[in-house]
């Protein structure tokens, strides 16, 4: 998959851009607040139709302007399609080859890209939340039938919240169940994914670390008997359910679910949480998303594009070196943004494309 031309009127600080990337290194370059980081925000929402930064509509469009226009040119094994995303502050629509699209998952798979930015090392450190969005977007690409679980789950888990905040609690019991059945489906497919990828990550890891640390991804359930779970998952469910009943009255929510649960990172039988330094927290992060790619290259036969902001200033040179080595073997296109092209040693790389981002314009 490759980005051919991207086009964009008025989104964020970037006016009026228009440029064709090479199939290979696109490095953007430029001082801080110039607009690297606006432009691969553009390129994730035409695959995506979010922004990475949990952006709302009407932070996207340019100061002052009514709308923002993302379009771009997407090729796969030598097909070429349109893609183009309208941001209005009441909402988005995205057209695919002139054809407006009614449904989501008709939009989805003509794009596929995998972001890695700096702040996704707390990933290791920081809550569940983040670690949840990253497995959720992950098991997404490839299994366009999890949006669907997932948001039958969401409605459920909201209508049950809803008689739980004002004490309701008759008529519940048909919601737990429907809670209980529409959260296997979710569960069940975040598990499949991580048994895919778990030796995926161990091999990079140790590409990437250059040791033989042991790294571990495991699903966890929050306060879910694990055992149980796996004998029987919809009566430990529910179980865990009965027992958190005081607990959900009191909080007016649902306790248990997988809007709750996490992921464990291990590393050496540790937890990564706890115990990784801060260059094992980077390399377990870098992993997963070379995990990532290799997962979504297996599913579509073709590479995604990957979105890499300000990676150099935080890894350190030999993490940064594996990680160029590891895409120069690939006939993946990767989208760079770095302040200064002396972090890229842009020279290594074949086949590259430098762009300097000054005040929202490109200069060549
Ligand atoms: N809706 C908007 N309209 C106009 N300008 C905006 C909008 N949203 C953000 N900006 C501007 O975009 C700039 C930030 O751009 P961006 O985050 O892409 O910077 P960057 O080049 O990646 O810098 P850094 O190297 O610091 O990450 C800021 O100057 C900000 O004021």
């Amino acid at each position: 998959m490759k980005l051919i031309k991207l086009k964009l009127a008025s989104f964020r600080n970037l006016q009026n851009i228009e440029l064709a990337p090479g199939k290979k290194f696109n490095v953007f370059y430029g001082n801080n607040g110039q607009g690297k980081t606006n432009l691969l925000e553009s390129i994730y929402l035409l695959a995506t139709m979010k922004s990475f930064k949990q952006a709302r509509n009407a932070e996207l469009i340019a100061f002052g302007g009514e709308f923002a226009l993302v379009k771009g040119t997407v090729e796969r094994d030598q097909v070429r399609r349109e893609i183009a995303v309208l941001i209005e502050k009441q909402g988005k629509k995205a057209k695919i080859d002139a054809k407006l699209m009614t449904r989501l998952d008709d939009f989805f798979g003509n794009l596929n890209v995998v972001l890695f930015t700096p702040e996704e090392i707390s990933m290791v450190r920081g809550g569940p939340e983040l670690r949840r969005r990253y497995l959720d977007r992950a098991v997404f690409t490839c299994d366009l039938g999890y949006l669907t679980a997932y948001h039958d789950y969401a409605k459920i888990l909201k209508n049950r919240n809803a008689l739980l905040k004002v004490n309701e609690t008759a008529g519940i019991e048909v919601w737990t169940e429907q809670l209980v059945q529409a959260a296997l489906l979710v569960i069940e497919r975040r598990k499949a994914y991580l048994e895919r990828i778990d030796r995926l990550l161990q091999g990079f890891y140790s590409e990437i670390s250059g040791n033989d640390e042991t790294v571990q991804i495991e699903y966890r359930l929050h306060g879910v008997d694990a055992q149980l779970f796996a004998g029987d998952p919809a009566g430990a469910l529910a179980q865990a359910l009965k027992t958190h009943a005081a607990e959900e009255r009191r909080r007016g929510s649902t306790a248990i679910g997988p809007h709750r649960d996490d992921l464990y990172f291990g590393l050496n039988g540790r937890s990564a949480r706890q115990f990784a330094s801060q260059g094992q927290q980077r390399s377990f992060v870098l992993a997963l998303k070379m995990a990532e790619i290799e997962h979504i290259t297996r599913c579509f036969d073709a590479p995604p594009v990957l979105l890499l902001d300000d990676m150099t200033s935080e890894l350190d040179r030999e993490r940064n070196r594996n990680l160029m080595e590891f895409l120069k073997k690939r006939e993946m296109q990767v989208f760079i943004t770095t302040t200064s092209l002396h972090n890229v040693d842009v020279d290594q790389l074949q086949d590259n494309k430098t762009f300097r981002i000054k005040e929202g314009k490109i200069l060549d």
